[in-house]
């Protein structure tokens, strides 16, 4: 066995030369990648742009999933909760697995064929209405800063803090202008493929580390034995504070007495996690670029597989780091923390950084800074792009109705510095969160909001009985629910190891994974009451929007409508990519309507310099021929029904493999229950 090393006076804190010279290539190849599918697809109109995604083959999308899912919070979070409190938390990677499968096979059938764009979108033409849509929007938003963009930015700040030694403010805000960079300069038409690259560079890093940490703690047997010896040398006497877990190596623990009970990972992580994968415009999107089913359930596939590696390249180097630097990852005295890490609650969040810090040689340690820029800028992209399509399609549209491209387009990127200050000012309480195990912060408030909306995608796409009523009432009790628990959450926080608890009983007794059970049966019982209390929706209603009637007959009036309506959202999306169409003439963009009015205002580009010409191209806007009939920019109504045909051989394909890909994880999970 080697000897922990402990953490010497002289290792290195900072990054070298050859760290920079590192960062650097990883930056130009971003930027190569991001030119290079500017080239490749035709971003100029709705096909190009938007559609361009819909060409998309399985591999992108698949790589996509992956990047936008895994963000720097999953490095950091995940390898600080191996290293706090062992493997329990990996099982919301391998739930995701099943969730994602469930994507590509069950809802994106049907969001192909309701010819939706975003999922506020269809809730909105699934029930009728607003005010379902308009709740759903702004409950969107708010789960992003409280679970993804502040906490993703976090932990990318915690890594920096650590590799740097910079203040975390001033990393935030570094990261922040590094990611608006790279949005410009790549381009949000070349993220997908960025995204694939992107995946490519964060699983070289993070197996490179996996590969260091496991030679260095002795091999996996090692790892097995020593974890439960890893105690620091200062703890709280006559406490359990620091002591590892006897359940460590286990998913499934103790109902009543455990960090995780098991009963609860069966529905209560599966609703949020549904959530997640399958009604959430930030994965959805992805898979609905996909060219054909069966290339987006390849994509769905793809990403399952991959999620397979977070378990053995994180969370166990995770693992490990607390063996290696034991005093500091896991310190059990709170004046102690506040020395080591600056947090009073606890430093096993460190435990990932600690590791590239201490056994990487220089220039790899520059790589993983890449790994947790790319983990960063992946997720933040979509999340961006994704929320201010909500905010303009969903809600500022629905307010002021005539509001022009232009202004849709501002308000787009006023909305996202919106975000961004929210989410760093929300920062503070995700840093004190918790037990300072930043992996459940995430996924406790995930349960306090994602619940009630699973269940109504759920219903509104598998009982054709619910209706707007019902739907709404369920979401608004469901939430209100939801949102009383989290309050209580943040006014008594979680004691610390060595405290008593005396918090109120809803939250000493029931586990947030038992009140997420409790709350997706709570919206289910109201759904269901209030719709079988009020009418019925009539069958052209549900009309391809729902499982049993996605396959209906086109109605040709009914679809023309639709197809509109998607190419409108379609365009505001466009309009919000252009980083300089400022061109008041070149914003009517509606080759649907009025196909000349376009092609003149195209001719009136044509006569714009060529530093102009070569600034739209850079963001897409190229300008087409006169004249040039694009019949591609109006889909044929038929087209999103056709949509969901499949070759017999690859559909043989994707659902062999889908059985392989289950059966893999059926055994990990079996092997690790
Ligand atoms: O990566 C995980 C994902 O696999 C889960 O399905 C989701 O619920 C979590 O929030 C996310 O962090
Ligand atoms: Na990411």
């Amino acid at each position: 066995m080697t000897p922990s090393p402990s953490p010497s006076p002289g290792s290195p804190t900072t990054l070298d030369t050859v760290d920079i010279v590192v960062l650097v290539v990883y930056f130009l190849l971003i930027l190569a990648v991001g030119f290079w599918s500017m080239f490749r697809t035709k971003r100029s109109t709705v096909d190009g742009y938007f559609l361009a995604g819909k060409n998309m083959t399985w591999w992108p999308v698949g790589a996509s999933l992956f990047a936008s899912n895994i963000g720097s919070g999953h490095f950091i979070g995940l390898a600080g909760s191996g290293a706090a409190a062992g493997i329990g938390a990996i099982a919301y990677e391998w739930n995701g697995i099943l969730m994602v499968l469930l994507l590509g096979w069950i809802f994106l059938p049907i969001y192909i064929a309701s010819g939706v764009t975003t999922m506020p979108e269809y809730l909105q033409k699934r029930f009728g209405g607003r005010r379902t849509q308009l709740f759903m929007a702004v409950l969107s938003l708010f789960i992003y800063i409280f679970t993804k963009i502040s906490v993703d930015m976090y932990a990318g700040a915690v890594f920096i803090q650590l590799a740097l030694q910079w203040d975390i403010y001033l990393a935030v805000v570094l990261l922040l202008s590094v990611t608006a960079l790279y949005t410009v300069a790549g381009g949000l038409a070349a993220v997908i493929y960025t995204d694939a690259a992107q995946t490519a560079i964060m699983l070289a890093g993070a197996l490179i580390l996996m590969g260091f940490s496991f030679v260095e703690v002795g091999g996996w047997n090692a790892l097995m034995e020593r974890y439960a010896n890893a105690i620091p040398s200062v703890r709280v006497p006559n406490s359990t504070c620091g002591i590892p877990r006897d359940d460590a190596f286990h998913i499934f623990r103790d109902p009543v007495n455990s960090d995780l009970p098991w009963p609860g990972i069966i529905i209560g992580m599966s609703m949020p996690s549904m959530w997640y994968w399958c009604s959430d415009q930030v994965i959805v999107q992805r898979s609905l670029s996909a060219k054909t089913l069966s290339h987006a359930k390849g994509g769905s596939l793809l990403g399952a597989y991959l999620k397979v590696l977070p378990f053995f390249a994180v969370m166990l180097p995770g693992m490990i780091s607390r063996i290696l630097y034991t005093d500091d990852v896991a310190c059990a005295d709170p004046e102690l923390c506040k020395q080591i890490c600056g947090n009073p609650v606890g430093c096993s969040d460190t435990a990932y950084a600690k590791l590239v810090m201490e056994l990487l040689p220089a220039g790899l340690r520059g790589l993983m800074m890449a790994v947790m820029i790319a983990a960063l800028m992946s997720s933040l992209t979509s999340i961006f792009n994704s929320s201010s399509t909500i905010f303009t399609m969903d809600l500022w549209k629905t307010f002021r109705s005539h509001a022009s491209e232009w202004e849709l387009m501002i308000v787009g990127r006023m909305f996202v510095l919106v975000l961004v200050v929210v989410s760093v000012l929300w920062i503070p309480v995700v840093q004190a969160s918790q037990g300072g195990q930043l992996f459940i912060y995430i996924q406790s408030i995930s349960t306090y909001l994602q619940p009630p909306v699973s269940i109504i995608f759920v219903l509104g796409c598998f009982w054709k009985r619910t209706n707007e009523k019902g739907a709404f009432w369920g979401l608004v009790v469901g939430l209100s629910v939801g949102c009383i628990r989290m309050l209580l959450d943040f006014i008594y926080p979680a004691p610390l190891c060595y405290e008593e608890d005396d918090r109120p009983a809803v939250l000493k007794y029931v586990h947030y994974l038992y009140f997420s059970t409790m709350l997706s049966f709570i919206t289910l019982v109201v759904v269901v009451t209030v719709s079988l209390a009020t009418e019925e929706p009539k069958p052209e209603q549900i009309s391809h929007l729902t499982w049993f009637t996605r396959l209906d007959p086109v109605e040709p009036k009914e679809h023309v409508f639709s197809v509109e309506q998607s190419i409108r959202t379609l365009e505001v999306i466009i309009s919000q990519s252009e980083e300089i169409g400022e061109d008041k003439e070149n914003s009517n963009k509606e080759p649907c309507h009025d196909r000349k009015e376009n092609s003149s205002s195209m001719s009136s580009v044509q006569s714009q310099s060529r530093l102009m010409s070569a600034l739209y191209w850079l963001c897409g806007m190229e300008r087409r021929k006169e004249g040039e009939n694009n019949p591609v920019t109006c889909p044929a109504p038929e087209q999103s029904v056709c949509s969901l045909e499949e070759k017999p051989l690859l559909q043989h394909i994707v659902n062999a493999n889908l059985i392989i890909c289950l059966s893999v994880t059926a055994f990990i999970i079996g092997y690790w229950g």
